[in-house]
């Protein structure tokens, strides 16, 4: 008989995107980023962290303080990396799973490469102008953002052999 457990393709693809944040050196907020095209295959991932060759232990990662004091003005968002990182920079009819819903620079970036489609977890940032923004645009360029909806609270893995766990 074979799995049922088996992840679908949303919930492989934004388990991949959260995996991608555990890259992130943020502390309060590590966001990860998986584009996929038409074929289900993954063609980009991405997380938010310093530009190469910026230090993450000489920049700041501070919240507040003056604005060249705090992350805000070196951090590269997790959409953009994702994009950037894609194997081709032609992302037509390509869906983006990310785990926070895009700020209104990365929804720019995701609508100018062709993404056609945006699920995302978590909206915690929703009361903010920079996601109105993000929505603004979106629903003008007639490009869908959905929530995930999953019956997964979470997905274990271990590093551990099966021989190690017995299964
Ligand atoms: O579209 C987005 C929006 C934000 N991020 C990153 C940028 C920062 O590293 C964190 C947000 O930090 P807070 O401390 O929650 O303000 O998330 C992103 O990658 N993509
Ligand atoms: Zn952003």
């Amino acid at each position: 008989m074979k799995r049922t457990d088996y992840l679908n393709w949303d919930e492989y693809f934004m388990a991949v995107a959260l995996l991608s944040a555990q890259r992130s050196k943020d502390p309060s907020t590590q966001v990860g980023a998986c584009v996929a095209n038409a074929q289900n295959k993954i063609v980009g991932v991405g997380y938010n962290g310093f530009p190469r060759g910026c230090s993450d232990d000489e920049l700041p990662w501070d919240r507040s303080g003056g604005f060249l004091d705090t992350k805000y003005p070196y951090v590269c968002h997790a959409e953009l990396n994702a994009v950037l990182n894609a194997i081709s920079t032609n992302l037509q009819g390509c869906r983006i799973y990310v785990g926070l819903f895009p700020c209104n620079e990365c929804t720019k970036v995701i609508i100018q490469s062709g993404i056609r489609e945006i699920i995302y977890l978590s909206d915690k940032y929703r009361d903010t102008d920079q996601v109105r923004a993000s929505k603004i645009m979106l629903d003008k360029a007639n490009i869908p953002y959905r929530q995930l909806k999953t019956r997964m609270d979470s997905l274990h893995l271990s590093f551990l052999l099966p021989e190690e766990t017995g299964r």
